[in-house]
């Protein structure tokens, strides 16, 4: 799917700040295996937020939206759909307009949802939001079986009670990584609260090869941050 994802871009610069992030491991020479895979094309990818109430929401309708989906697709960036709670219908019509990769489905939709956006070609990404106390391998295994059955593509988050995503609360790590021992051949992603000055320790603690972040490449709420973008990348390639 990919490797790294910057979560609720809003400007184009905010797409020019995630390939001069991706350049910059380049020209580094790093030939570690995480640095390898963020340089390949379409393995970084960002997401476009659709969910209304989000500080990182984007108008679907509002040709801005288009451009900048056009502008990450000329980067070389996977444009990533994120939606709460609508229907199928209605993921596809934005995705007509706008023009999407995959699409992440990130409130208490139910499954079926997922069953139609896949029999109709997308790529669905699966938000399995989970608690930040009291978090078990079997919880976990519980809640991500039901969407990897049916052909998700799960990210593993913290819960964030009504905001659904884009807390800044970070998940055990370690109980990811049990988690994780037993699917080795399953494609998961990490996010909660991830930035640069976590990232290096989340990906060591619990073996994620896909690292997502919203609030954590921001200097404020919802306002990305060129240097933190950076930051994150370098972090995560460092390994
Ligand atoms: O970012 C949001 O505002 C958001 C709102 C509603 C649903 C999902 C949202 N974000 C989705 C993401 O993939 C975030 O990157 C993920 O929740 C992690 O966020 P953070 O803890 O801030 O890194």
């Amino acid at each position: 799917m990919f490797e790294i994802k910057i979560c609720g871009v809003r400007l184009k610069s905010d797409i020019d700040a995630v390939r001069a992030a991706c350049d910059g491991i380049s020209s580094t020479h790093d030939a570690s295996p995480n640095a390898d895979a963020a340089r390949r094309n379409h393995s970084v990818a960002v997401g476009l937020n659709f969910y209304p109430p989000s500080v990182r929401f984007i108008e679907p309708a509002d040709p801005s939206s288009r451009s900048l989906s056009t502008a990450a697709q000329d980067a070389g960036l996977l444009r990533v759909g994120v939606f709460v709670n609508e229907t199928a219908a209605a993921i596809q019509a934005v995705n007509s307009v706008v023009g999407l990769d995959a699409v992440q489905l990130h409130g208490d939709e139910l499954i079926q949802t997922a069953i139609e956006l896949i029999a109709s070609g997308h790529s669905v990404i699966r938000a399995i939001k989970l608690p930040t106390v009291d978090l078990s391998v079997d919880l976990i295994e519980q809640r991500v079986a039901p969407w990897t059955e049916v052909g998700c593509h799960p990210l593993l988050d913290a819960d964030a009670g009504a905001a659904h995503g884009g807390s800044g609360k970070t998940l055990d790590w370690s109980i990811v990584s049990a988690w994780a021992a037993s699917h080795p051949d399953l494609a998961w992603t990490l996010a909660g609260g991830l930035n640069p000055d976590n990232v290096a320790a989340a990906i060591t603690e619990s073996t994620a090869k896909s690292i997502d972040t919203a609030s954590g490449a921001e200097e404020t709420r919802g306002i990305k941050s060129p240097s933190k973008i950076q930051a994150f990348f370098q972090a995560a390639s460092r390994l």
